[in-house]
């Protein structure tokens, strides 16, 4: 397959031809820097000339079963491709271009993501040596296995046992109830022949907690389930149904003792417990896939997007002006609304998910030396950055479906795939409720050590109960995240009140929480997107130096859309700490209309400099020539249904019911 840019409909001609900006400069500063566009490209050219990686058929036409095995032809078809090719599958990964040929629920992406990410970042150097070669050669293919049927958010109350037997040094797996069943891991059902498995540790008959073993499931040759192990798939989800999402139970099942992840806790033969420097660090490998969330939401959010702002440029519909042409749908003003903000969400995320992996390479680094101190704020900023992407990016492809009219439902315009891969995001990794509620507790403490005088990390400093006050004229950008700070400030300050109202009039400190958390997650969804807002101000500021005008000019507008409509949002919260008042509040919202109209003009470029392309975009909505109409109509044309005039269904069950004398 060869990749041809088609003539592109009036419409895009004409939205296309009023671009300001460089669109190539754009496109290397959401890649990263052209060196980074050029090996994107270079990978995309290089997939898109592999036609085994193309669907004859779309998955909604298969069985469960051709299903999975399409998509797993698809997985192995990648890895080898991109192997002979000199490249890694993290390279696809970090692209998105590899995922998105695949995210009907790709069986190879646990492998490739926490299983290699846990023997990377839980072994010691003898296991190191041993499984990572297997693994990256896929000589063992494996999956994370942590939740169980009774347990996924709280990690403490799994069930799964890990008995250490000194006698033969080994360890027993053993699931002794029906919630102690592994559930959910992905590849689990038929793909992986090894799982990380999460089991709490007992020695001598103490039950030291939550620890991570390798355990081989399958045979090697065979691919046949071990004895003392039970694995299969869980059925359909709601989405990604290619995926074997699999069950898993133990029966006093043995591996050798040299089988426990022991880069930061250790076992003896003698069966003694050596402690990690951190109790939490055994959950390293959930931190990195909720960094990589980030990245992973933004990215499914700009393909939503690319598709729906297309579409609304070429889409007519009504009068505005009654007897004149049908307008675009995109002149009108709701349509912007709706949109555009989720825009400027897609570069303020883009822009966080790599402040965030900045964060998440600098403590990991201080960890490999023994620094323990930046770990709260690490888990503190990927789970609220992690849960803020994930709700935004379902929201923001929900409406991109809703602003398509009817043909965003249709599974040709793949929104609704794109909504049910991302959807999930909000569930996996730690729900989202739960991971706020994590931020909130590190906010508390931030609070509280502050209010003693302590000196505060840099992601929460501005929570100091005397803040300098700041110098930016309120309408200015500074100025704007200075009052969205003091709001965040005001409402911490506010649940930490309540706090201790409730334990001062007899409630015990959890009973508190539960009575506060509603406001909680409140206080940790909004410090995430302020946090979101200073790096989207902080990155556009830096790179004013650095580029030409007109794309700065773009930038300065989306960073500014994403502000305002932040400090909308917050109105109440702004009005009642005095951070705002009604007068400026209306000026905002003016301002956010106005600005609506002028990010318009050239919303079609700034999609276009997302730089997807029509066969990793896979809707029949968003291709880069706007043929809309014909793509849906020849897609209908493929439909099993229309392969005969009369269907089998007519002469069962149609042809007696008229025939009934009823
Ligand atoms: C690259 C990826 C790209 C695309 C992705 C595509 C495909 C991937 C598809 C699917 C992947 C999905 C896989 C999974 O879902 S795997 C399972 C994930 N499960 C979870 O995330 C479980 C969530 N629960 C937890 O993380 C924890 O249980 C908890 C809610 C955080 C509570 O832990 P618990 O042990 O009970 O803690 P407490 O005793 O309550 O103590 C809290 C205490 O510990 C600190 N803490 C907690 N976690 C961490 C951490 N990770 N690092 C540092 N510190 C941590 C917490 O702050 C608190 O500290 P205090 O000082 O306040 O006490
Ligand atoms: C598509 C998909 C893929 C997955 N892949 C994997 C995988 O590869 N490996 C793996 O191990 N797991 C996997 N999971 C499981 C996933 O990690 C868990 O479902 C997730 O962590 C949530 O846990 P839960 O299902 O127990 O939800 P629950 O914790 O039961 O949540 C249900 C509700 O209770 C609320 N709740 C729970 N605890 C609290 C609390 N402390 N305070 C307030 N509210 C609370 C939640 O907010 C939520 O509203 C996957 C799940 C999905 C959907």
């Amino acid at each position: 397959m060869s990749v041809v840019v088609p003539e592109c409909c009036d419409d895009l001609k004409r939205e296309r031809g009023r671009c300001l900006f460089n669109k190539e400069e754009l496109t290397n500063i959401l890649d990263g820097g052209p060196k980074l566009t050029e090996k994107r490209r270079r990978i995309e050219k290089m997939l898109i000339n592999t036609p085994e990686l193309f669907d004859d058929v779309s998955p909604d036409y298969l069985s469960h079963e051709d299903r999975y095995s399409n998509e797993l032809r698809k997985a192995t078809q990648l890895m080898t491709t991109l192997e002979k090719n000199g490249f890694t599958y993290n390279d696809a990964v970090t692209t998105g271009t590899g995922l998105w040929l695949l995210m009907d629920g790709n069986p190879l992406s646990l492998h490739i993501s926490m299983f290699l990410d846990t023997i990377k970042g839980q072994s010691n150097p003898q296991q190191l040596q041993e499984w990572l070669p297997l693994a990256e050669k896929f000589k063992i293919i494996g999956t994370y296995a942590q939740t169980e049927l009774g347990h996924g958010t709280f990690v403490r109350g799994l069930e799964t046992t890990a008995t250490y037997d000194s006698t033969t040094k080994e360890f027993v797996l053993h699931s002794p109830t029906i919630t102690a069943t592994k559930w959910w891991p992905g590849a689990l059902g038929k793909t992986s022949n090894h799982a990380v498995v999460m089991a709490q540790l007992y020695l001598g008959g103490k039950c030291y907690g939550p620890h991570i073993f390798m355990v081989q499931l399958r045979d090697l040759e065979t691919h046949r389930t071990l004895p003392g192990i039970v694995v299969g798939e869980i059925g359909p989800r709601l989405g990604m149904n290619s995926n074997d999402n699999g069950f898993l139970q133990f029966n006093h099942h043995r591996i050798p003792l040299t089988n426990m992840f022991m880069k930061h806790s250790q076992v003896t033969e003698d069966g003694k417990y050596v402690k990690p420097l951190h109790s939490k660090l055994s959950y390293g490998t959930m931190v990195q896939t909720r960094v990589g969330i980030v990245y992973h939401a933004s990215r499914e959010l700009s393909r939503a997007l690319i598709i729906a702002i297309r579409y609304s440029a070429v889409r007519h519909q009504s009068e505005m002006v009654p007897g004149d042409p049908e307008p675009q749908i995109l002149d009108y003003q709701t349509q912007q609304y709706k949109l555009l903000p989720h825009l400027a969400s897609f570069f303020a995320l883009r822009f966080s998910a790599r402040a965030l992996l900045e964060v998440f390479i600098g403590t990991s680094a201080g960890l490999g030396s023994g620094k323990m101190n930046m770990l709260p704020e690490l888990h503190a900023l990927s789970s609220g950055l992690k849960a803020v992407a994930t709700n935004d990016a379902v929201k923001g492809t929900d409406i991109c479906r809703l602003a398509c009219g009817g043909h965003g439902y249709l599974s040709s315009s793949n929104l609704p795939r794109i909504y049910t891969a991302i959807a999930a995001g909000i569930t996996y990794e730690g729900e989202n409720t739960v991971l706020f509620l994590q931020v909130a507790r590190y906010l508390i403490k931030s609070f509280r050590a502050s209010s003693q005088g302590q000196t505060l990390p840099f992601s929460v400093s501005y929570l100091r109960v005397q803040p300098p006050s700041s110098h930016a004229p309120l309408m200015s950008d500074r100025g704007l995240v200075d009052a969205l700070g003091a709001g965040v400030r005001w409402m911490v300050g506010e649940a930490e009140r309540r706090l201790q109202q409730l334990v001062d009039s007899g409630h015990s400190p959890h009973a508190a929480w539960n009575a506060c958390s509603v406001h909680l997650v409140q206080c940790a969804d909004a410090h995430t997107r302020y946090y979101i807002c200073e790096q989207f101000v902080d990155a556009v500021s830096k790179l004013g130096e650095t580029v030409s005008s007109g794309v700065h000019e773009v930038l300065r507008q989306l960073c500014r859309l994403y502000i305002l409509h932040r400090v909308i949002q917050t109105a109440g919260i702004l009005l009642r700490c005095g951070a705002v008042d009604g007068k400026a509040l209306t000026s905002i919202e003016e301002e956010e209309c106005h600005l609506l109209a002028t990010l318009r003009i050239q919303a079609v470029s700034i999609v276009d400099a997302i730089d997807i392309k029509d066969v990793f975009l896979k809707s029949t909505l968003g291709a880069w020539d706007g043929n809309v109409y014909q793509r849906i109509y020849e897609e209908a044309q493929k439909s099993p249904l229309n392969k005969s005039d009369v269907t089998q269904g007519y002469y069962q069950y149609l042809r007696p019911l008229m025939k009934a004398n009823l």
